[in-house]
């Protein structure tokens, strides 16, 4: 279960306080981990939304590296100055991809708490016209919650889609577990890299692929309950799983490796190359069903 380490203090802002993009610093200072999470992504989301819409898309390229800086700078001052004691692990830092097991010692690795973000998931996805299938993604691993640390809070972000309320979608830890629905299995699918083994997957099944961007948006399909099953293969890193998968925890979804092992994270190496996100009740099946392809 996800939990959150950091509760709201108590009391009201003074007057006084330093109004930041219309919320008061300190009200912002005083949130708990998750509110502080999807405080975040939010504000991320609001930026590359301002961002496709000032640039275009005549340069795809160009338009993937501005959000992924514009999102990263904005998240990482926000966390330097709301969290400044914490450590941070995203995907646009220089080293991101280092492994340190051996040699060089990261100073995430000894930290208590580590937030883990994706600025942009789904770049592709975000530097298409017309495409909503793109995420923002926070998450906060403690040490202190279990013998390999956890995730202990998180939020996604779909800046391009709207909630029942009109505002931008952003799933916490707290979403309900959806209902079940009749039918093919549905399982969610890279558009771009679906692992190799996903169309015989489909076939001994009878499963339905649904392709589409964003680890994110795919785990937050099988949350809303638009699908059944995220399966992935072949390459990802910590950043692109850690928040989807604190928000599909907090829903009751099964999240592990391909295998059936534990997604750990604030790892050495940050490569975590594959996972499946489902319904619990489809957990054995589809893990049996994976196993008899690898
Ligand atoms: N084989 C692979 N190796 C490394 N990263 C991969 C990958 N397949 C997917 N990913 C990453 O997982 C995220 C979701 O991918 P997809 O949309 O194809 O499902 C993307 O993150 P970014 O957009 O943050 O780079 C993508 O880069
Ligand atoms: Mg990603």
């Amino acid at each position: 279960m996800v939990r959150s380490g950091r509760r709201a203090p108590a009391g009201r802002p003074s007057t006084s306080d330093k109004v930041v993009d219309g919320k008061v610093s300190d009200d912002i200072d005083r949130l708990d981990d998750q509110a502080f999470a999807r405080w975040l992504a939010g504000r991320a989301g609001e930026a590359l939304t301002a961002l496709r819409a000032g640039q275009g898309f005549a340069d795809p390229r160009a338009l993937k590296d501005a959000g992924d800086q514009a999102s990263h700078e904005l998240m990482l001052a926000a966390l330097a100055r709301y969290r400044p004691t914490d450590a941070v692990l995203s995907e646009e830092q220089a080293d991101s991809r280092q492994d340190f097991s051996t040699g060089d010692r990261a100073a995430r690795l000894d930290a208590d708490r580590v937030w883990i973000i994706d600025p942009l998931d789904g770049t592709r996805e975000f530097s298409e016209e017309g495409r909503t299938d793109w995420a923002v993604h926070v998450a906060l691993w403690e040490r202190s919650a279990g013998p390999d640390g956890g995730l202990t809070a998180g939020a996604v972000g779909m800046p391009a889609r709207t909630g029942a309320d009109g505002t931008p979608l952003i799933l916490g830890t707290g979403e309900p577990t959806p209902a079940a629905v009749d039918g093919p299995l549905r399982i969610a699918v890279s558009r771009s890299r679906p692992p190799a083994f996903v169309p015989q997957l489909i076939e001994d099944l009878g499963a339905q692929a649904v392709p589409m961007g964003s680890a994110g948006v795919k785990v937050c399909a099988v949350v809303t309950g638009q699908a059944d099953a995220y399966v992935h293969a072949g390459g990802q890193y910590e950043w692109d799983s850690a928040a989807p998968v604190a928000v599909a925890l907090g829903a009751g979804m099964h999240a592990s490796r391909i295998d059936g092992s534990p997604l750990r994270y604030n790892a050495a190496n940050p490569r975590l190359p594959d996972l499946l996100v489902c319904r619990p009740e489809q957990a054995e099946q589809l893990l049996k069903a994976i196993d008899r392809l690898l």
